[in-house]
């Protein structure tokens, strides 16, 4: 498996810039989180890195990794839960990513949907509406999806956003099992002090990259005032300049 190097990239929606000039390397296997404050571009920058947004500038290389490799779990309010789909159905969709649209779900790929559904806790609720689950149940069902896409690369935007605390700490260990399986795992995430608790390394980003390293470096209190002033000092209508980072 290959690191993910990110060379000057900068992603912008028309004249404004939401990241800019970020460089660093996702190292194959390891678990970052990417932390900061409100609109400092941590989901533009996960939607660049599953190629969903052109860069502006920059280049991302992703080795011998293609972009079948990478697995994405969108932030909640992206997803529309009203849709008539099975548990069975949505984690399926996991599947397809593998097989193409049209590909068979046979007998094996039946297992494996039920194992993951045993493994997040929801082996009853296979048959069950997507749109009759709790916040938290349907983001164990977006798990049990992953799970089956079985990728390299998951990549996560705040996933816990908004569910109970047992449900956040089973979602954990899945991550701590990818993790030691080797996959490279990146999650947007707010909270300090489980990103300190759970992921090695953390990516504080406010727009710019202020800090990407050891998690306990990243989120210390300079950092943070750092990322706070940049926020506060934000001019998105210029073309991306260097106020200086703390990297
Ligand atoms: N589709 C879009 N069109 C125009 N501007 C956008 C779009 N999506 C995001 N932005 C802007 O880009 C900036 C970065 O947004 P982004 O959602 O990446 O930040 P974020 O760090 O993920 O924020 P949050 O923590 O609030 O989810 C914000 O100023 C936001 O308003």
């Amino acid at each position: 498996m290959s690191d993910i190097k990110l060379n000057n990239v900068s992603v912008s929606y028309g004249q404004k810039y939401a990241v800019d000039s970020v460089s660093g390397s996702f190292a194959a296997g390891s678990l970052t989180a990417i932390a900061g404050p409100n609109g400092a571009g941590k989901s533009t920058l996960l939607k660049a890195l599953m190629g969903e947004l052109p860069l502006t500038m920059g280049e991302i290389h992703r080795g011998n990794l293609k972009i079948q490799d990478f697995s994405y779990l969108p932030q909640a309010n992206e997803i529309n839960r009203q849709f008539p789909l099975s548990v069975e159905d949505l984690v399926s969709l996991g599947i397809w990513r593998q097989k193409g649209a049209f590909g068979r779900i046979t007998k094996d790929c039946l297992t494996r949907i039920r194992e993951a559904l045993v493994m997040v806790g929801l082996e009853d609720f296979g048959k069950h509406q997507i749109g009759t689950l709790s916040a938290g149940q349907f983001q164990r069902v977006l798990f049990a999806r992953l799970l089956v896409q079985d990728a390299q690369v998951i990549i996560l935007d705040e996933p816990f956003n908004a569910i109970d605390e047992g449900t956040i700490n089973d979602l954990l260990k899945l991550i701590r099992q990818w993790h030691q399986q080797q996959r490279t795992v990146i999650a947007v995430l707010h909270d300090f002090e489980q990103i300190q608790q759970h992921f090695p390394n953390t990516l504080l980003l406010a727009r710019q990259a202020v800090y990407w390293g050891d998690s306990k470096t990243a989120l210390c209190a300079a950092h943070r005032q750092f990322a706070k002033n940049l926020t506060s000092s934000w001019n998105f209508n210029r073309s991306p300049i260097r106020n200086g980072t703390a990297a």
